[in-house]
């Protein structure tokens, strides 16, 4: 666990960091603060005192959440940064600092790639990473994925109906709101005419981030009878003489996809562009708690008369367009690299970037997933899939990793989304790379049990999670939202029970020396199976004769296959498999 701050506790946005703080599977909300006002009085949603927005309260954080009034946090944010304290903010005031990222996480978590080294490369002080005004937020989403489909967008003209939550507490007086609508918010059109130029722009050009050259935006921006959610309707002309039509630009907003999604974070949303198709929709009341108020919902596409397409969307402001945003980059942050307690030398962000690059080849073969690795499927050695090929199934072929976690589950079992490491190999090797540890000292500081802090960064992230949603997009697993108690988790049930049966049959088949050799990958697969405890899964449908004859069956091929038999050599293996083999018989003694 991450420990880590809330400051401003007492507003509306501080409040919604306690909310979806409560519970969370990374993070730990050890000291929160607010004002002099405030100081003293127990927060009722953390249970914990209320102190000053004093650094030297919040030495235990790794990180803090900032809901800070903008009067006063750059000059508090900045202190925790000095004081080698991470902050990631809701506030306006570092927002369009040239080196400071600004980031929605739906959109550009690549922006971040810039903190890489940065603790180091600053004498210990800790990063500021701001999340965008609540409007430029939602607006970004649904333009995130025009541009990316259709190229350059060169005029947009939006017009805000934002919900009186956005006003802070205690925020508009009822007598100005209700049966009303006030159409000026101060400084809001302003920042929705620049915020989404940096944020859609193309990151860090010469050290500064450098903004969208082709967009140019008209915002109003008005303040209406609603308690959360801002609706925003917007007519825009893209550059490219050849104009998607209204179909082309659901269909693109539907399959829009982003980094938090495909690298599991635990609050991602499972969509992040919901397509309303019916004549009202969306709507605030209906619509704003929609995938947990992490995703923007998107109806009304249709033909502009005067530029090319319009459209309205809607974002509930205090989740998505506030401190969801910092959680869901926080989780970002955490799913590719570990937060180091400062002073701890070196680069920061290592982990972080290889993950980046790695989450980028998924996405760009369809978004697989970390486990669905296509240049893992090419390594494959064509004799392994004797039964999916027959079949095929070919995108249903299975990498090492998934048929290890398929095998493992029970049929009616349940994964947490709670963050357990990332799944690549090639990370883990580069890891290794990086400083000599005995395997078991490795399997301990990878596997996350470690005690060791300075050796944080060697956890791999998720890797459970991320090998599932590999096994969701090919199917095999489905993802459901369930509750528990105050948290929503993703779980992944078995979707598609004939990929599990055909690879139960698989294994029973060579463990019983039915048909031909087993392939290099089965007899790999039959042995991490059995090192990982769950090859018994697989037998469960044979007899007690069977059943022993398949476990000596498994425990002779991995003593021969470890130290590179002939029959191993015959088989394919090399020194690298026989190495890890080799591991597997000496599991019990390592763990
Ligand atoms: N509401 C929204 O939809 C969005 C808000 N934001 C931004 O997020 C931030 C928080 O907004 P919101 O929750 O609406 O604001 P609120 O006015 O509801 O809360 C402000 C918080 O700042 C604290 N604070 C004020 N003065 C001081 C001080 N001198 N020292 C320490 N703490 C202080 C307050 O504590 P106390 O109670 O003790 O005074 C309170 O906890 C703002 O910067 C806002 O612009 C961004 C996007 C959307
Ligand atoms: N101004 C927004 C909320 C807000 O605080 O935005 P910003 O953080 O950009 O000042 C609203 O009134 O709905």
């Amino acid at each position: 666990m991450i420990q880590v701050g809330i400051l401003g506790i007492t507003g509306t946005v501080g409040q919604r960091f306690a909310q979806l703080l409560s519970n969370h599977p990374q993070f730990k909300v050890v000291a929160v603060g607010a004002s002099e006002r405030s100081a003293g009085r127990v927060n009722a949603d953390t249970g914990l005192t209320i102190t000053t927005c004093d650094p030297a309260h919040f030495k235990s954080c790794v990180v803090v959440f900032s809901a800070l009034d903008s009067s006063v946090a750059g000059d508090i944010e900045g202190k925790f940064a000095s004081a080698g304290i991470h902050v990631l903010s809701n506030a306006r005031n570092y927002r369009m600092e040239e080196t400071v990222p600004l980031v929605v996480p739906l959109v550009n978590t690549s922006h971040l790639d810039m903190l890489k080294g940065y603790s180091a490369a600053n004498s210990g002080k800790g990063f500021i990473v701001t999340n965008a005004n609540c409007s430029s937020t939602g607006l970004v989403v649904p333009l995130k994925a025009l541009l990316d489909k259709f190229g350059p967008i060169d005029q947009l003209h939006v017009t805000t109906q934002q919900a009186i939550s956005g006003a802070g507490y205690p925020g508009v007086a009822s007598l100005d709101i209700l049966e009303n609508v006030v159409p000026f918010i101060s400084g809001e059109e302003e920042k929705m005419e620049t915020e989404p130029l940096k944020i859609l722009g193309p990151g860090l050009v010469d050290g500064k981030f450098a903004f969208d050259q082709d967009m140019r935006i008209s915002a109003t921006c008005t303040r209406v009878p609603v308690i959360d959610g801002h609706t925003i309707h917007v007519s825009l002309r893209f550059k490219t003489p050849n104009k998607p039509t209204p179909a082309e630009i659901n269909a693109c907003f539907s399959s829009y996809k982003c980094e938090a999604q495909t690298l599991g974070c635990p609050s991602a949303p499972s969509r992040s562009i919901i397509v309303r198709t019916e004549d009202n929709r969306p709507q605030p009341r209906v619509d704003r708690d929609a995938e947990r108020g992490f995703a923007v919902s998107v109806g009304r596409v249709r033909e502009c008369k005067l530029l090319d397409v319009k459209f309205t969307l809607l974002v509930h402001n205090t989740v998505l367009g506030a401190a969801g945003s910092s959680v869901l980059n926080a989780e970002w942050m955490m799913s590719g690299l570990t937060q180091r307690k400062r002073n701890v030398a070196s680069d920061v962000l290592d982990e972080h970037d290889d993950n980046y690059n790695n989450s980028n080849l998924s996405s760009n073969n369809n978004g697989g997933g970390a486990g669905s690795s296509t240049a893992v499927d090419r390594d494959r050695d064509e004799k392994d899939d004797d039964g999916d090929d027959k079949q095929g199934k070919r995108a249903n072929k299975l990498t090492l990793m998934e048929e290890i976690l398929l095998m493992g589950l029970k049929d009616s079992q349940v994964i947490d989304d709670r963050s357990t490491g990332e799944v690549l190999l090639d990370e883990a090797l580069r890891m290794i790379k990086t400083d000599s540890q005995s395997i078991a000292s490795w399997i301990d500081l990878m596997s996350g049990e470690t005690w060791n802090l300075m050796s944080f960064n060697y956890q791999l992230k998720q890797v459970r999670e991320r090998i599932a949603k590999g096994l969701v997009d090919k199917g095999v697993l489905r993802t459901e939202k369930r509750n528990f108690i105050l948290f929503d988790m993703a779980t992944h049930p078995v979707a598609d029970y004939s990929v599990k049966e055909q690879l139960v049959q698989k294994t029973v088949d060579c463990l019983l020396g039915r048909g031909s050799a087993p392939s290099k990958q089965l007899v790999a697969m039959c042995c991490a199976a059995y090192a990982a405890n769950v090859l018994e899964n697989a037998l469960v449908g044979l007899n007690h004769v069977q059943r022993e004859q398949a476990f000596t069956k498994v425990d002779e091929m991995l003593q021969a296959w470890a130290s590179m038999g002939e029959k191993a050599k015959a088989g394919g293996c090399d020194d690298v498999m026989a190495g890890v083999l080799s591991v597997y018989t000496k599991m019990d003694s390592l763990l």
